[in-house]
């Protein structure tokens, strides 16, 4: 530990095991609810702030009537309104100067300002957004440049942990570290080409020193700070991204007036940047022992280690065993360790409370956010006191185990069967002059096909009629009709606006994962365990526990309908296999890449039943293959192997008329513009908008011959872009990408818009398209 430190030395970190985070949504998801009436104006900020003190208030409670410490710091304040990264941003006083108009009078931004940042208003556009490291949540990107200036601009992290102090809870604020910070930013509009947004390391660590000193003055013992960042191979060199870490924590543990700090750094091993944190004299360090290791040479004499030996992002009852050896192995290495979960437990939902649906065999394989709390309590227990003080548990988890290795459902001879079957020609299509000449002849497509990505607004009656279809009170066969008006009006909608190849919209679909997952075997879905995806978006991710295997056509009946509606061709819609797997909770038996096959042929038979029933245009969705990418480089090359090898299976027995279209979102696909390549889909579309058609010149360069839409709306943001607007980026693409090769989409779906902004918007983009054809 430091000898610099504050007076008095802090006590033994969190010895009766912690957390890194807990969701912020709340267990009723009181918090979407509580923005989205905001958002409405249906509420007041009052109203707003109400809500959330309350939810962090029961979390409190909660997490210390599961057995974290009230008062040894062990319980985090990880609360966010709408992202962690957007109140650094606001906190740091780092908010771009297009959102000056919403600041207040003595800095800050109210929660209204705090929106517009999040959600744009008028012609300001909002923070991009991305994904955060390899999971589904998504942060807003900071812009930086060489004229920010950063000050201490909002109080909210000290007045949280005052609250808590108050309801009679010492916690411990979390903050996003100031290298993970950095190296997340983009530089902002106005600065000059090759400035990188860490080349203002020393003056936002001036920021952190406000910071800390605060919540030092309020009473604040520990501090984490995330540098998640620590862990990914990322474009900066390794070298340099070490020694802005020696230099940042030196800075902070040289601090006279500071909490203790406690480094965090989840999603795999910290390699190299671990012995930088211990020697830069940070009070205790987590590890991510989960998805990562520590090397078994490294001298961890006198260090503290938080160990993650809990899964933080998946939902499978720890082997305590396991994790018990782990926690060992790291104090066989001169730590002081403490046991945790991995990362953040907001990867997770709350509870399995109110999923006894799910049946007792499934439920005793599984732990959410509570449940992980109480195994982390367990283990801490085991190793204060001996196992013995806790035999119960320990056992029950070994037949818990047990039982899920040997259930039939997670190696079905017939699924086995079926893939030993597969050969290398089944991951093969025709060349692509030979399809594309056929496609060609069959569609008679224009230049700059206009298309949308699928879904349209689900609004909330379509939401009412499936809940009350689901509580019984809708038949099945007043919701098909209901689902079918839906479609009609959306096929209609797509008609009069003009566009050469429609959607049916996906109305009947809860989620583009969860929907596949309800008619697959191997899967079951909960029905609250609903997981923050950005913002006031939530997802319940699917558990896929099983071998899986399509029983029944899925999409079929309600493609062919709406095909019979149009002359135009109406694109059959599916979810590929990376994107099934990365959006559920999958299981952790096999490698990644049998599971995904399993899924690929299931697909495959999905689009032979769809060809049989005269649908010509099929899209594939995979956009979270980027989301998958391993952090690792040495780790990357087999998982693009295996992705792209599971989207060929599902793909590859289309026929050459069959035209193969694919659906990827979040940028950053310069890195995996080979595997683009390889999924060999005939026409490709991306998110562009918010980048500003960024990545277009990496795909000219590369020679792409594909057909590729790069999304010219934003659909992330209620804001409607104008005509020139969306003319300009259609131009912007043009210069990339020659004409032939071009679509014109959106994005994304539009299942998070409302029809007013999808009617006006869409018409902008076929305004633009006619005046970028020059007819
Ligand atoms: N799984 C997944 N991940 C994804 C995406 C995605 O589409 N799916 N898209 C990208 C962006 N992320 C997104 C994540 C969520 C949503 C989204 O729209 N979520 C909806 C919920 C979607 C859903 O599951 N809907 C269900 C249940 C809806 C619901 O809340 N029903 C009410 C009852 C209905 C009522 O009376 O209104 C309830 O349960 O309380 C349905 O339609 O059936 C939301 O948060 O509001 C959009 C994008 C990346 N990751
Ligand atoms: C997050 S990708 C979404 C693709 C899907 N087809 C939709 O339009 O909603
Ligand atoms: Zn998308």
């Amino acid at each position: 530990m430091s000898d610099i430190t504050n007076a008095s030395a802090p006590a033994p970190a969190f010895p009766g095991g912690t957390i890194l985070g807990y969701p912020r949504i709340g267990r009723m998801r009181e918090l979407k609810r509580a923005l989205e009436s905001f958002w409405k104006g249906a509420s007041t900020e009052a109203d707003l702030e109400s809500v959330a003190k309350e939810v962090r208030l029961a979390n409190l409670e909660r997490l210390a009537a599961l057995g974290l410490g009230r008062a040894d710091s062990s319980i985090p304040s990880n609360f966010s309104f709408y992202d962690h990264m957007l109140d650094a941003s606001v906190a740091f006083g780092v908010v771009p100067t297009r959102f000056k108009d919403y600041e207040l009078e003595h800095g800050g931004f109210d929660l209204s300002g705090y929106s517009v940042i999040a959600r744009g208003e008028g012609d300001k556009a909002p923070l991009e957004m991305t994904k955060w490291f390899d999971s589904n949540y998504h942060y807003l990107v900071p812009e930086i440049g060489p004229e920010s200036t950063f000050e201490l601009a909002s109080l909210r992290w000290v007045d949280e942990f005052v609250e808590a102090k108050e309801a009679g809870f010492v916690t411990r604020p979390v903050i996003p570290g100031p290298l993970t910070f950095l190296y997340l930013s983009k530089p902002s509009d106005d600065a000059p080409t090759g400035f990188e947004p860490i080349e203002r390391l020393d003056d936002l660590l001036a920021t952190y020193d406000d910071l800390l000193a605060e919540l030092a003055a309020a009473g604040a013992e520990w501090v984490q700070i995330d540098e998640p960042i620590l862990v990914a191979d990322i474009a900066a060199d390794r070298s340099e991204v070490l020694a802005n870490a020696a230099k940042a924590y030196a800075n902070l543990v040289g601090l006279e007036k500071r909490p203790a700090l406690f480094v965090a750094a989840p999603y795999h091993s910290l390699g190299d940047a671990l012995p930088v944190l211990k020697d830069a004299g940070v009070d205790a360090i987590g590890i991510d022992l989960v998805r990562g290791s520590v090397p078994a040479d490294v001298d961890l004499t006198g260090a503290t280690i938080v160990a993650g030996v809990v899964d933080g992002h998946n939902i499978w009852r720890t082997d305590l065993d396991e994790a018990l050896r782990k926690a060992d192995a790291v104090a066989a290495l001169g730590a002081t360790v403490t046991v945790s979960s991995s990362t953040s437990l907001f990867h997770v939902p709350h509870t399995l409370q109110g999923e006894e649906h799910l049946g007792e065999e499934l439920l005793s394989w599984l732990a959410f956010a509570d449940e992980k709390v109480a195994e982390i309590v367990t283990l801490a227990a085991a190793r204060e006191q001996g196992e013995h003080a806790v035999a119960g548990a320990l056992g029950e988890a070994r037949a818990a185990l047990k039982a899920r290795a040997e259930h039939p459902g997670t190696n079905r001879a017939d699924v086995r069967d079926a893939l030993a079957e597969v050969d290398p020609g089944w991951f093969e299509r025709g060349p692509y002059s030979a399809r594309a000449a056929a496609q060609a002849n069959r569609f008679h497509l224009p230049e700059l096909a206009t298309t949308t990505i699928g879904s349209f607004p689900q609004t909330p009656e379509i939401r009412k009629a499936r809940a009350a279809w689901a509580k019984g009170e809708l038949s099945d066969a007043d919701y098909e009709q209901a689902m079918k008006d839906e479609i009609a009006s959306v096929v209609r909608l797509q008609e009069d606006l003009g566009l050469d190849v429609l959607v049916h919209g996906e109305a009947e679909r809860n989620d583009m994962v969860q929907y596949f997952a309800e008619l697959l075997d191997g899967f079951d879905v909960t029905k609250n365990g609903w997981v923050q995806s950005y913002g006031s978006r939530c997802t319940r991710p699917s558990i896929l526990w099983g071998d899986v295997a399509r029983s029944a056509p899925m999409t079929v009946r309600w493609a062919e309908y709406a095909q019979s509606l149009s002359d135009k061709p109406v694109k059959g819609m599916l979810t590929g296999p990376v994107t099934i797997l990365a959006w559920s909770f999958v299981r952790d038996d096999q490698p990644l890449g049998d599971t995904a096959n399993q899924v690929g042929l299931a697909l495959r038979q999905e689009i032979a039943d769809l060809e049989a029933a005269g649908i010509g245009i099929i899209q594939v969705d995979e956009p979270a293959l980027r989301e998958l990418l391993p952090l690792k480089k040495s780790e990357q090359s087999a998982y693009l192997d295996w992705s792209v090898n599971s989207f060929r299976l599902a793909t590859s027995g289309a026929k050459d008329d069959t035209q193969v279209h694919t659906h990827l979102c979040y940028s950053e696909f310069g890195e995996i513009i080979d595997a683009i390549d390889g999924l060999n889909a005939d026409v490709t579309s991306i998110e562009a908008a918010r980048s500003r058609m960024e990545v277009l010149p990496a795909i000219r360069s590369h020679g792409y011959e594909r057909q590729i839409g790069p999304g010219v709306w934003d659909i992330h943001s209620p804001r409607v872009p104008s005509t020139q607007e969306v003319t300009e980026l259609l131009q912007l693409a043009k210069d990339s990408i020659p004409g032939k090769q071009l679509w014109v989409n959106p994005d994304c779906g539009l299942k998070t818009r409302g029809y007013a902004e999808t009617t006006e918007t869409l018409t902008h983009m076929l305004e633009a398209t006619r005046a970028v054809r020059g007819v």
